[in-house]
């Protein structure tokens, strides 16, 4: 087996659906999980690349660990519930320092999920404010959806997050291009998010095979040197 030619981590709060996300993308189905204990990770073959996704545990016992999982991420998904406001505030509170371990040109993208659960009937994009018909209502300025998080939000934790990287708007990808919203339950837009990624890092990969191997050990085909005699020093 190849060794991986780059790595993409979840990032996010605790519930928020990363293992189920992963789970759907590389399984095609959504199954309960349980909460996750440290990390895990999954080796997706894309076309001829090999890509490591790391899923790593929300709880606060495990935070230690996030920097560690993000060293030498190509790509970082910071994950929040699209129901719940103070998960996408945590990521920039609590998740954003992480990803300092990351690569320089490490992308980000924003993917808000359970979008399934977002009440569609009360309120639907586009649809006529009954107390001021000239007015149309969106999801996001609703009173009657007070906590659906509206992707305008995480666009602006997205160029927030540019700043902190002190990265080039016009040299990285548009936030409109990388914050997303997803159902891991029915599937809508999974495959979407992790595919982006891919074809976004195809040039990466490609620059990285020109630059000749990583200083990485590769251990699937590591054999132990003939051990030599050692000689006593008395
Ligand atoms: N309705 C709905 N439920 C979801 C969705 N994604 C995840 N869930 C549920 O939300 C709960 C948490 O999902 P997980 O995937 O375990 O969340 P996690 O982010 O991996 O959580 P930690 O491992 O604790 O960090 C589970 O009960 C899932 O079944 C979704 O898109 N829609
Ligand atoms: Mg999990």
């Amino acid at each position: 087996m190849r060794k991986p030619d780059v790595k993409i981590v979840l990032l996010g709060d605790m519930n928020v659906g990363k293992t189920s996300l992963l789970h759907r993308y590389m399984e095609r189905r959504f199954q309960e999980s349980v909460s996750t204990v440290g990390g895990a990770f999954y080796l997706k073959q894309w076309r001829s690349y090999n890509i490591s996704i790391w899923d790593t545990a929300g709880r606060e016992q495990f935070h230690g660990l996030g920097s560690m999982y993000c060293r030498g991420a190509a790509a970082i998904i910071l994950t929040y519930d699209v129901n719940h406001l103070q998960s996408l505030t945590e990521l920039e509170d609590r998740f954003l320092f992480l990803t300092d371990t990351a690569n320089t040109d490490c992308l980000f993208a924003i993917v808000g999920n359970k979008i399934d659960l977002t009440d569609e009937v009360n309120v639907k994009d586009g649809a006529k404010d009954l107390n001021d018909p000239g007015k149309t209502i969106s999801s996001c300025d609703s009173a009657r959806a007070p906590k659906r998080v509206c992707l305008d939000d995480a666009m602006a934790l997205y160029k927030k997050i540019l700043k902190y990287r002190m990265l080039d708007e016009n040299e990285v990808p548009a936030a409109e291009k990388m914050c997303f919203e997803t159902s891991a339950k029915t599937g809508y837009n999974v495959d979407h998010v992790f595919e982006t990624l891919f074809d976004m890092m195809v040039p990466i990969i490609l620059r990285q095979r020109a630059e000749g191997p990583s200083q990485t050990v590769d251990i699937t085909n590591y054999k132990p040197a003939k051990r030599t005699q050692s000689r006593c020093c008395v």
